[in-house]
Parts: C-alpha cells; structure tokens; sequence
C-alpha cells in the first residue's frame, strides 16, 4: 500500500506562489516520487487551477480543503464537487478541524460532505482528532467514535477502499510544533482502525490512515513506521518547497 503525504496549504499562497511552488517541489523531487509514495498538494480553491496546470505532466496530485455537498444551484460562496474536478483535482478534505472549530462545522455536515463528494467521483480524506480539553477528560475514544460514525454514516457502496482515507488530526498538535508523542498516536491509529472495521468492513486493512500535527522533516520518518501510520498530513511545514520534499523523502 502506498503512503500518502499531503500538503494542506490551508489559507496560504495566491496563484502564482502557487505555481511557483509547485515548480520548485516538482525541481526538488526530479519530477518523481521514492517508491510506495502518493503526494497530493491541498492549495486554496482559488489557486488550485494555477497549481493544477503549473507543470504540463507531474507525480503529484491535487484536492481542495472543502466542498458543498450539492451539485449545484443557490449556495453563495460555495463550489461544488464538479467544480473541483474540472480545476484538475481528484481529492478534497472533510471534516478539518479549523472547519470543526473555527467554522463550527458540525458532524452532520462533514458525513454529507463527506458521502456526496465520494459518489460524485472525488476522493476523500476525512479529518477527526480530539481537543486537548478533550483528550484531559478522557473523551478520545468517545470523540473518534462519534466523529467517525457521523462522518462514514451514509458512504456510497461499492466503494473502493483507496478512495477515502482517514486523517487524525490531535487538535491541540495542529500548528502548535507540539508533536504526538508516538504512544499517543498509535493508540489514536488503533481505534481508529478498530472502528473502521465496524463502519466499513472487511476492506477496513486497506483504508489508509494518515497522522497529522507539527509534522516536519525531522520527525517525519518515525512517525511513518509506527503502526497503522499511511501517511501524513502536513500544514506549515508543507509551505516551503524544499521542507516539504525533505518530508516525502523522509
Ligand atoms: O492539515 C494539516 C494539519 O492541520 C497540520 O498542520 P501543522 O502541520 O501546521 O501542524
């Protein structure tokens, strides 16, 4: 099973820094990828076209950090699956904790966006992870339980396990440079593992399921081998070309 490293740009970069980081990546990495690698870049809607299009072929792939859950029609401000898909983007986000947190986006919202950008043909990686207030209380496997219920309720079948793919996300590790220390994440991993079997099923051992919270090139590759660790999720450290190739080396 390949692992997954993706860059969340979040609310970074117009389109030209886009592109020219994409260059750059794409220079770093001499257009290819180590082996059992995928790297999918996360930039803004609005310079997710000019990062699509920067380099005529290219190893990476590309998601945006939101959807509406509707094909079209009366939502201000909102864009849709197809709209993604037709910017060059195979890939979107649900569920990120600054949408939970920030935006206040309840769980019932991140499982319709989360069902309705699958079946329209994108790709998933849903986000769940804790609050430290949270973890303090004792509520971590509560939390994944609840998120991860709400966020695969109602998932298109048949579904092809490499399509979603979970993201734990520890809120107080995200931007904090407080990493997980590595018992914390392979106990987080597990659960989450050990839920997936209830919600998905027998395909549960090929849903990836990637960490992320302060990942940087110097603790990328412990992270990586833990157990039940497909990959990464990186936000500041992915902003830099150059970090952010050190970590898909990693
Ligand atoms: O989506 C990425 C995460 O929020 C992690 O962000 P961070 O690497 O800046 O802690």
């Amino acid at each position: 099973m390949n692992k997954i490293i993706a860059a969340n740009w979040k609310m970074n970069k117009n389109s030209k820094e886009a592109a020219e980081t994409i260059k750059e990546l794409s220079a770093f990495l001499n257009n290819s990828l180590p082996p059992k690698r995928e790297v999918i870049i996360f930039p803004s809607f609005i310079s997710l076209e000019a990062s699509t299009h920067a380099l005529s072929s290219s190893v990476l792939q590309f998601g945006a950090q939101d959807v509406y859950p509707a094909k079209d029609g009366a939502f201000t401000g909102e864009i849709s699956p197809s709209m993604i898909l037709d910017a060059g983007a195979a890939w979107v986000l649900t569920g990120h904790s600054e949408r939970r947190h920030i935006i206040k986006e309840e769980n019932t919202l991140v499982g319709q966006k989360t069902s309705f950008a699958l079946a329209s043909g994108l790709n998933v990686i849903a986000c769940v992870g804790e609050t430290l207030e949270e973890r303090e209380a004792g509520k971590l496997y509560d939390v994944l339980t609840t998120q991860l219920n709400q966020t695969l309720a109602k998932l298109p079948t048949p579904l092809s396990p490499e399509r979603l793919v979970i993201a734990y996300e520890p809120v107080w590790a995200i931007g904090t440079g407080k990493t997980a220390q590595t018992e914390d994440i392979i106990e987080a991993h597990a659960i989450i593992r050990e839920l997936l079997k209830d919600i998905i099923g027998t395909s549960v051992s090929q849903t990836r399921i990637l960490y992320g919270g302060s990942v940087k090139p110097e603790n990328a590759r412990e992270i990586l081998e833990l157990d039940n660790v497909e990959g990464l999720l990186v936000g500041g450290a992915s902003l830099k070309a150059e970090s952010f190739a050190k970590i898909i080396q990693a």
